[in-house]
């Protein structure tokens, strides 16, 4: 535990909230515990402040501009798998809503002297089993393929469609835990495209919540491996990534040829083609069904803002423009055509060392 981080952060908390009182008590009283047991215990208002202000040091995110209205759920007192797979499932339904999404974050146990915190093995709370097959050829989505393999190990069994949601693999005090999310707790949406009917027919869809689980939460020095968040998507994350990559469900050819484009070279742009209507489906279709999604356009303008107003408030914003800029007509969003300032500031989302 290294005291001078605590000391910047509890530092920061009382300079951003005055309401917080004098800052002298407060370093003592910390200062004090890290003396005692080795590390010291947030009060719920530093833990809801050092969640969003990690959010706003998150440089690789677009989405920032709401960063004051995370919703933190402070469940530090959870540290059995069963508990955390419990947890998980109330914090889909608490962010889900009906298709109104909130973005949250749930708090498990931290990382303390000779107690390992809990964690999810998951990417995300949702995703789809991928199964690798006999060729090696994988039925569903290929960059679960692993975790896919160690719940099997484990016994579970899944329907076998390319749209199978994984159950939750969580360990804690040395338990390893098979938790199913339940169907209910699941808001998926169905593609379809405005404009051409066949589409539906491809028999493709995507869960509305994008809710990452495999990254630890750090504040002033104390780790929080098991600390899930969620928001909402940008279209081309699913349109031009998880639907469109290669390695993923690999869709541009399936879509070119039902669009009766040109596929032998390259240059008749079919694979361009493609991307924009897939896209054009994922944003349709989500706005259709009431779920909240952004296109990559609003969302460029509003990091703007947002980062026009920290400046105005005479803080860095870190921006890293190889993941601010998207993957799909990147000239085309004003974030491209300018530089960023990629410091890395605490409090952070950073990534954990793999669970072996
Ligand atoms: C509310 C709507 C939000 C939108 C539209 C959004 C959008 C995005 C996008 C598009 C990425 C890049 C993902 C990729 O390329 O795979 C990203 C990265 C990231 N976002 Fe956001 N975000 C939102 C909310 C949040 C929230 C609530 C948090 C945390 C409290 C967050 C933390 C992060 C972090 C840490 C990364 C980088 C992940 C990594 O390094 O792997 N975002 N965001
Ligand atoms: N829209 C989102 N997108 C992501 C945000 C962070 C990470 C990811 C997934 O990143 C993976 C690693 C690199 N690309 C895929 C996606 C959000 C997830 C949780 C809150 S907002």
């Amino acid at each position: 535990m290294d005291w001078r981080e605590a000391e910047n952060f509890i530092r920061l908390h009382h300079a951003e909230n005055p309401v917080a009182g004098p800052v002298e008590p407060r370093l003592r009283e910390v200062l004090a515990e890290i003396d005692q047991t080795g590390t010291y215990t947030h009060t719920t208002g530093e833990l809801t402040f050092g969640a969003r202000v990690a959010w706003r040091n998150s440089n690789r995110c677009i989405g920032r501009l709401y960063w004051r209205s995370l919703q933190v759920r402070d469940r530090r007192h959870v540290d059995t798998a069963d508990g955390v797979a419990e947890e998980c499932v109330e914090h889909l339904r608490a962010a889900t809503g009906r298709g109104r999404i909130r973005p949250a974050i749930t708090v498990l146990a931290p990382d303390r002297p000779g107690e390992r915190a809990p964690r999810i093995l998951n990417d995300q709370l949702i995703r789809y089993a991928g199964y690798t097959r006999e060729d090696g050829s994988v039925l569903g989505d290929p960059a679960n393929a692993e975790i896919t393999k160690r719940a099997l190990r484990m016994g579970w069994r899944g329907e076998g469609t390319r749209f199978d949601v994984l159950p939750l693999v969580v360990e804690a005090k040395g338990a390893l835990v098979l938790r199913e999310v339940p169907h209910e707790a699941v808001l998926e949406v169905p593609l379809r495209h405005p404009a051409f009917p066949w589409f539906a027919d491809l028999g493709l869809k995507w869960h509305a919540v994008p809710a990452i689980s495999n990254m630890s939460l750090e504040i002033g020095g104390v780790a929080y491996p098991c600390a899930p968040f969620n928001g909402w998507y940008m279209g081309t994350e699913i349109g031009a990534r998880n639907l469109a990559d290669r390695d993923r469900y690999d869709q541009l050819p399936v879509v070119a040829e039902r669009l009766g484009l040109d596929t032998s070279h390259e240059r008749t742009l079919w694979r361009d083609q493609a991307l924009v209507e897939l896209n054009v489906a994922v944003l349709h279709s989500f706005a259709e069904d009431g779920v909240t999604i952004t296109d990559h356009h609003t969302e460029a303008r509003r990091f703007l803002t947002h980062l026009e107003r920290e400046e105005r408030s005479g803080r860095v914003c870190p921006a890293d423009w190889s993941w601010i800029v998207p993957p799909l007509s990147g000239a085309a969003t004003p974030v491209f055509h300018r530089y960023y300032d990629d410091v890395r500031l605490t409090p952070a989302y950073v990534h954990r060392p793999p669970v072996v």
